[in-house]
């Protein structure tokens, strides 16, 4: 039976992933920081080597943008240093590696919609580490590994979910009446459901390369607010402001949207919808 581990498998796109190799019975070994840290990148190797897994899925990351810019030591130690040592160890074993990398590794050239032939140039430190982390995939496990891009991901419910979208669905749940997003930065969704699903048919295929992983449409932080409001019935008032009025430590693009020019290739059934459709999906199952 394949043996996978899984590091990360605690978190918001993680725990989709664990539960689906637990459906289908995977020989599967979670790995959790108490057994692989990112911040002692040097003991991975070992603790991998030990295991000898046929796949890794790596989702363990520092997934603070703001934190990453305050403390650039930590981003490169824990998405740039950690993934190099993973993928050492993945070499070593001939494991087959997989990466979840970030749209956030664009958005210095200023253009809106971002694919694979895009070059990218980050504009904060989360940025960088995430691709310092691709390039060690790249050189350490050449012909073994899949890098998907993601974009703003959404899923995991009020525990899991961080960010905006969760941001957003506690404000309304909680019975706030005015609420302000962002209408001057882009960028585009991905639902950690529909990236679950196809990181299993990927593993199963053990597909190779550079994807972009997210539903149709480059929009703004006031968009998903005012969809979020269409499908909650939400009678209060969404006001669309800039994102000056979030001071936050680290810059975010202009726009970090991205697309796939190579998805469809890799079959119909796991390209992601529209994206309010895949949104309204998502927020349906939101239970608070
Ligand atoms: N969220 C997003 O919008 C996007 C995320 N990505 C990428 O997708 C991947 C998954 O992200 P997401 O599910 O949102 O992440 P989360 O922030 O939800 O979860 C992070 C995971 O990393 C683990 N982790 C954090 N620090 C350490 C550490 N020192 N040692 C070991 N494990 C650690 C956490 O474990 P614990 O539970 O113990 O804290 C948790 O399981 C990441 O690589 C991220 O960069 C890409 C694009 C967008
Ligand atoms: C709370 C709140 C935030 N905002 C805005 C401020 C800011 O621009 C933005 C912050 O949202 P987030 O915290 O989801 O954003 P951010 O931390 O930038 O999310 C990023 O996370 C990492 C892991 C990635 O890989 C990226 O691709 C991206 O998804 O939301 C509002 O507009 N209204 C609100 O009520």
């Amino acid at each position: 039976m394949m043996k996978i581990l899984i590091t990360g498998g605690s978190g918001m796109l993680g725990a989709y992933v664990t539960r689906a190799c637990n459906i289908s019975r995977y020989n599967i070994v979670v790995a959790d920081r108490s057994r692989l840290d990112l911040s002692h990148p040097s003991a991975i190797e070992h603790y991998i080597k030990e295991i000898q897994p046929q796949v890794i899925l790596h989702f363990a990351a520092e997934t603070d943008v703001d934190l990453c810019e305050r403390d650039p030591r930590r981003a490169g130690i824990y998405n740039h240093l950690a993934t190099e040592h993973i993928a050492r160890a993945s070499g070593a074993c001939g494991a087959w590696l997989l990466y979840i990398s970030s749209s956030n590794v664009f958005g210095a050239e200023g253009k809106t919609c971002y694919n694979e032939l895009d070059i990218p140039l980050p504009t904060n430190y989360y940025g960088r580490s995430k691709l310092m982390g691709e390039l060690a995939v790249r050189a350490h496990c050449p012909d073994n590994h899949l890098i998907l891009r993601a974009g703003w991901m959404i899923g995991g419910g009020p525990e899991k979910d961080h960010k905006f979208v969760g941001k957003i669905v506690q404000q309304i749940k909680s019975g706030a009446t005015e609420l302000r997003a962002v209408n001057d930065r882009l960028g585009s969704i991905t639902y950690a459901g529909q990236l679950s699903d196809f990181i299993i048919w990927a593993t199963e295929h053990r597909q190779t390369g550079t994807l972009h992983f997210a539903s149709c449409g480059t929009i703004s932080r006031f968009d998903i607010a005012r969809a979020i409001g269409d499908i909650l019935d939400f009678k209060g008032n969404i006001h669309p402001v800039k994102s000056s009025l979030f001071p936050l430590s680290a810059p975010r693009p202009f726009s970090e949207g991205i697309e796939s020019v190579y998805l469809s290739l890799a079959g119909k059934a796991f390209i992601p919808g529209f994206w309010k459709d895949d949104l309204a999906k998502y927020v349906a199952s939101f239970q608070v």
